[in-house]
């Protein structure tokens, strides 16, 4: 039965709910972000409800409501269903992502800080990140005018930087590459709203393969057993220098606290790999695709870096001297958004959204990507025009009405590393390069939309400027 006031959305059929509608709309639409959005039209409301099998799911649209979410505590949570279950490898609300409460305090509180110790968001962290960039460019010499997919060297690149402060050393290339190409394809199993496999985890018996169940373990296996081998390698001291593994395993021995467990250290490295490994590659990969399409953009940036820069290695620092180019990324942010839809969040107590019920334990998502085509937020929002975030007296100028790392006390952790390594690696490669359309083939702009939206397989060949 309906809860009191709880808010409209697609009928509740017996045992599946609204799922069979979901998905047929997803189909339709392309992507659940989608498929949510049209169905907050058909029901003209901010806020849509459903069930989707035994689980409530709302889903908030617009910047007001929005923003309750990321700011009131009944919010914070995160659900233990299925998804959260196989996510975490088996366990129940470990981590930092789908971490509760106390633990989730604590150790979120202890990571930043500790990733803090060990350099992380400090000069050490652009030190590394131009060592990539330098490793990146000598492969797209190695490549020689080659179409190169560049979305998926960038993949490896941010996962490499991340390592090294949480893991003290690589991860070997070819099983760095094996584990993204996995990752890659985990929207098959699973999406913001959970998937098939978290509304009726029985399928995973009859149909393991097409449900992504198999998928999903063999994943799990194989980063389960790189991070293993970290850990084991920091036990017998094999790994130089300071890390956050160290740090970690220094906290179990202290034995201060019973949270600081292998386990736990386990979940909040998936955690740094989950987070770290699409998010940032595929703004860049948005970013590079829009100047690949638009010349005249791309001799806009040239000039910026040309004349600002010159030959030395970028830095963050030059972002606010680099106006244009720092504008065009703010606008690949808006126009271009990976996180379509934040969350999952499940609420602590029963709550009200813009006059709707919503009860206790029901699981709550955020629609971000609308916020940015809002007309009464922006002007011409379809339009793409980095203009927008530059001021009459020539200055960048930051939006409030932007959440790319979301907002609140769960925002993204990982921003520091986000931002630099976006705009290092962007000013970076187009100092030297310019890039082309490879084989005449225009890649399409219209991106693929599962947990996060990247754009579609593209490749460019890129050709040395001076
Ligand atoms: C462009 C790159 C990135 C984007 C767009 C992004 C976006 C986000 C967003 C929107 C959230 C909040 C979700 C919510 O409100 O429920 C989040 C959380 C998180 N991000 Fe990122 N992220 C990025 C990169 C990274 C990196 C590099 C790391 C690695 C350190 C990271 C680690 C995390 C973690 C651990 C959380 C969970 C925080 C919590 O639940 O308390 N992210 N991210």
């Amino acid at each position: 039965i309906k809860p009191r006031k709880y808010p409209p959305g697609p009928v509740w059929f017996p045992f599946i709910g609204s799922s069979g509608i979901l998905q047929k709309m997803t189909k339709k639409y392309g992507s659940e972000w989608r498929a949510c959005l049209e169905l907050s039209r058909q029901y003209s409301t901010n806020v849509l409800g459903m069930r989707l099998s035994t689980e409530l799911l709302v889903v908030v649209f617009g910047e007001k409501n929005v923003r309750q979410v990321f700011n009131e505590k009944e919010f914070d949570d995160r659900p233990d269903n299925f998804f959260a279950r196989l996510r975490c490898l088996g366990y129940k609300n470990k981590g930092i992502t789908f971490a509760n409460g106390e633990v989730w305090k604590e150790h979120r509180q202890f990571a930043v800080k500790n990733l803090k110790y060990v350099g992380y968001g400090k000069t050490l962290m652009e030190k590394e990140i131009q060592n990539e960039l330098s490793s990146l460019l000598e492969q797209i010499k190695e490549n020689n005018d080659k179409p190169i997919n560049i979305v998926n060297l960038l993949g490896e690149s941010v996962i490499n930087v991340l390592w090294k402060f949480v893991a003290g050393e690589r991860i070997k290339e070819e099983k760095l590459k094996h584990l993204l190409d996995l990752f890659r394809q985990r929207g098959k199993a699973f999406s913001v709203a959970g998937g098939m496999l978290n509304q009726m985890p029985w399928c995973r018996f009859i149909i393991p393969e097409l449900s992504g169940y198999s998928l999903i373990k063999k994943l799990n296996g194989e980063i389960s057993k790189v991070i293993e081998e970290a850990i084991e390698k920091h036990k017998k001291k094999e790994v130089e220098g300071h890390d956050f593994i160290y740090k970690f395993l220094n906290e179990i021995d202290a034995n201060k606290n019973a949270t600081f467990t292998e386990e736990q250290l386990k979940i909040v490295c998936l955690d740094f790999f989950i987070a770290g490994s699409q998010t940032s590659s595929n703004y860049l990969g948005f970013a590079f695709l829009k100047v690949l399409k638009s010349q005249d953009i791309q001799e806009k940036i040239f000039n910026e870096i040309d004349t600002i820069i010159g030959d030395r290695p970028p830095c963050w620092n030059d972002n606010e001297r680099l106006v244009y180019t720092s504008a065009f990324i703010q606008e690949v942010h808006r126009y271009y958004p990976v996180v379509c839809m934040a969350g999952p969040r499940s609420l602590q107590a029963d709550t009200s959204i813009d006059g709707y019920r919503i009860p206790k334990g029901a699981t709550v998502l955020m629609s971000l990507a609308d916020i940015y085509f809002d007309p009464e937020i922006w002007d011409d929002p379809q339009v793409f025009r980095p203009e927008r975030f530059i001021d009459e007296s020539g200055m960048l100028k930051n939006s409030e009405h932007l959440y790319p790392f979301g907002s609140g006390r769960r925002r993204c952790p990982g921003d520091s590393l986000a931002k630099s390594f976006i705009f290092i690696m962007f000013v970076g490669i187009l100092q030297k390069y310019r890039i082309h359309v490879s084989n005449g083939t225009v890649p399409s702009e219209i991106p693929v939309i599962g947990i996060l939206s990247s754009p579609r397989p593209y490749t460019a060949e890129f050709t040395l400027r001076k």
